[in-house]
């Protein structure tokens, strides 16, 4: 949601990106430098703003008048750059709060990246910024480029072609200097325009996500990309998705750092199966974030988005000069779930009058040789396929020589006259690909040389127009809660310590006051009054012991499952109480739980643990011993939305289990996404919560429901 508050943090950024007057302190007349480069390319590229050098060592520096200090300006300050070294910095940054100026970018390295006398000057860095609201990028960080104003508050673009300065495109954020430079050479090259493109660096005040929640709403940024190792403060992160989502702007984002080995010490399942990569991945889907692997995907990706071709659907249509490619691109379209579609009758027909008998008409098509000994084919070839009504996007596949042009112009020709995506794979000897690619960039259209990428690139941009389309059209609502859920479960955690473990009969209290359906149980102290429970509750029942310091019940001989008489249970009830004692002797008990034993059905897991950047997260899987032996399991953030947990169960492996395998009757989806939503407010409501299991839960068939068999959660 996009609160007062988020507008005016995002406004708050104004002054960094659209200044109307920059200060350089350390500004040096040496243009090789971070401290000199700023001043020459602010002035070569028409900054639309007033530019003041601070150095006291110059009465002038490249024609412009030099101040020895900040306050000497007569004028405001929007904008001030430090590039002095780090010993000065916080001097720096001490006179641009003295002058009034909203926002600083520090090139300077020398912080929190190199030693603990660094990290403290940093948190000053911090410090000062909150207390007097002035934004900081960096330090350590490489600066900002924006397009509109010719903002060039940098030191790594040199060469400007005037192309990117076109202001319509793409936003990039980079956690890594070097690494961004790199994507700017590349999408410079490619000739598409930048809106915005930022070197965080250090992240002393403003972070990723502030990044992404101002390009998420600035006009002129219509794709955003972004190299991330990782965000401070997830909310913020998940904020900026979200207004990113509303406005329809594609995020790319290649994510690194993925697998720290770090390897969770949790006491309940969820906990176990829940770690950092993970969760971004579980938000990247969760906020239709478009995640990229490799420089080739990105670019291929931008060269589709440039021309807002995003694939509406998943069926693709191959034609390749050679059968083996053909066969080739195939598999890859299967990999990743593209659609090999059927073309129709008529698009085949028209085909067959044209191609040779030996070639194919079905889909891949095989245009064989005669692409040589007959001009215009691929073009003729080409349009009558795109033109196919079942068809969303198409690959060409095709050899080619250098200096013969000839197969490309029909290819641009071919994609400017629809509005699907049209991909070229060309392939060759090395110097042919590399002039044939050079000139497809010239012309703005998408061809690469390396099949995997192109492929995986149209299947993600597909995915992700299933996505915007699916949440515009979507009708779920999330199931209402009991108006007295919070304040039932605020009394029961009322007095309960920090790392308290509630076992299943108080954790069942919690799920009941959220609407959980959980099975009919009482708590009995002795064997008569188990006897009685069961004579209540209605035979057969199931008995479990109940103890706080006793979580997983089977390893202690803790649970008795279908007993019929009231001998049994009472003789039961001792049974469990002599295992749970020589169990843990010192263990705290509680009694003995006596409850319904469910009829049969499918045993899922659904469950909450905690995550340091992105609070509460909520999982779902396969139940029973298919926790631990499959991991098959899919997870969320909170809070989780209708659409989120239907999603959830189509990830699961054993989704067909759940659709009714081999004459089973398909399971109570339905209930399941309630039961998903209802443990998502739970853990909403009460971020104390560090992890919950329901294991199982059993969800019956269509229409019948599903009940929370066992339960047990652990406080933060
Ligand atoms: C993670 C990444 O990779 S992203 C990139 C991260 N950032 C970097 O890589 C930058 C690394 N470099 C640094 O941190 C350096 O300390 C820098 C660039 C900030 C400064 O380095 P230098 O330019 O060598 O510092 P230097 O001491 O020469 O000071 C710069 C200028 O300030 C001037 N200066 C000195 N005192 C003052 C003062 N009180 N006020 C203003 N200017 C002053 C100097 O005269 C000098 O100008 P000159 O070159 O014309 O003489």
């Amino acid at each position: 949601m996009i609160t007062a508050d988020l507008k005016n943090e995002l406004n708050s950024l104004t002054p960094l990106f659209q200044p109307n007057s920059i200060a350089i302190i350390g500004a040096s007349q040496n243009p090789a430098k971070p401290s000199g480069q700023p001043l020459v390319s602010l002035t070569r590229y028409g900054f639309k703003g007033r530019v003041y050098p601070v150095n006291p060592n110059y009465d002038t520096l490249h024609g412009l008048p030099c101040y020895p200090t900040l306050q000497d300006i007569p004028d405001q300050v929007d904008l001030c750059i430090i590039a002095v070294p780090a010993h000065m910095t916080m001097g720096a940054l001490k006179e641009c709060a003295d002058k009034g100026v909203r926002g600083v970018i520090i090139f300077t390295s020398g912080f929190a990246e190199v030693s603990a006398d660094g990290a403290a000057i940093q948190q000053q860095i911090t410090a000062l910024a909150r207390s007097t609201g002035m934004r900081v990028c960096g330090p350590n960080c490489m600066g900002i480029f924006s397009a509109r104003n010719a903002l060039m508050a940098n030191f790594f673009i040199t060469e400007l072609p005037t192309k990117v300065l076109v202001p319509d495109y793409l936003g990039f954020i980079s956690q890594s200097g070097g690494f961004g430079v790199a994507i700017f050479q590349i999408v410079k090259e490619k000739g598409y325009g930048f809106s915005h493109f930022v070197g965080t660096g250090n992240e002393a005040d403003l972070e990723f996500s502030h990044y992404l929640g101002y390009m998420a709403a600035d006009a002129h940024t219509r794709v955003i990309g972004g190299y991330l190792e990782g965000v401070k403060d997830g909310p913020k992160f998940l904020n900026a998705l979200d207004m990113a989502l509303a406005n329809e702007k594609p995020v790319l984002l290649m994510k690194a750092g993925s697998y720290p080995a770090s390897a969770r010490a949790a006491a309940s399942h969820t906990g176990a199966m829940v770690g950092s990569e993970k969760v971004y991945s579980a938000v990247f889907k969760q906020k239709g974030v478009v995640r990229v692997e490799s420089l080739e995907e990105f670019q291929n990706m931008l060269s589709l988005l440039h021309n807002g071709k995003i694939p509406r659907g998943k069926r693709v249509a191959i034609i390749a000069s050679s059968g083996g490619i053909g066969v080739m691109l195939a598999d890859k379209c299967a990999h990743y779930g593209l659609e090999v579609v059927t073309l129709q009758d008529k698009t085949r027909s028209a085909l067959a009058a044209l191609l040779p008998d030996f070639a194919s008409t079905a889909n891949p098509v095989d245009i064989t040789s005669a692409i040589m000994t007959q001009p215009g084919l691929l073009e003729q070839c080409a349009q009558i396929v795109i033109n196919d009504p079942q068809v969303d996007m198409m690959i060409v596949a095709y050899w080619t020589e250098l200096g013969d042009k000839g197969n490309l112009d029909q290819m641009i020709r071919v994609a400017q006259q629809t509005n699907k995506p049209v991909f070229n794979l060309t392939w060759g000897p090395d110097k042919a690909v590399f002039e044939a690619l050079q000139y497809m960039n010239s012309q703005l259209a998408p061809a690469a040389r390396e099949l995997d990428s192109i492929v995986k690139g149209l299947a993600a941009l597909a995915d992700y127009h299933n996505f915007v389309r699916s949440r515009r059209k979507s009708k779920l609502v999330a199931p209402e809660v009991p108006s007295d859920a919070r304040e039932k479960v605020a009394a029961l955690l009322g007095n309960l310590p920090r790392g308290a473990k509630l076992s299943e009969h108080s954790a069942k209290q919690l799920l009941q006051a959220y609407g959980i359906p959980t099975t009919r149980e009482q708590l009995a102290t002795t064997g008569e009054e188990a006897a009685d429970a069961a004579e209540a509750i209605g035979y057969p029942v199931v008995m479990k012991i109940e103890s706080p310091d006793i979580l997983h019940k089977t390893d202690a001989g803790g649970v008795l499952l279908n007993a019929n008489t009231p001998d049994e249970v009472r003789s039961g009830f001792n049974r469990l109480l002599d295992n749970a004692r020589a169990y843990k002797a010192d263990a705290d008990i509680k009694g003995v739980l006596v409850q319904q034993m469910l009829p049969a059905g499918i045993e899922m897991i659904v469950g909450i643990a905690r995550d340091s950047v992105f609070g509460s997260t909520v999982l779902v899987g396969m139940g029973g011993i298919f926790v631990e032996a499959l991991k098959d399991a899919a997870l969320r953030v909170v809070p989780v939305a209708p659409l989120d947990a239907m999603e959830m169960l189509e990830e699961l492996k054993g989704r067909r289990v759940l659709d009714g395998l081999r004459g089973m009757p398909p399971s109570d989806k339905i209930a399941m996404v309630e039961v998903i939503q209802r443990v998502s407010r739970l853990a909403q409501d009460f971020p104390q919560i560090a992890e919950l299991d329901i294991n199982p839960l059993i969800v019956f068939s269509e229409g019948r429901g599903a009940c929370a068999a066992d339960a047990i959660i652990v406080l933060e």
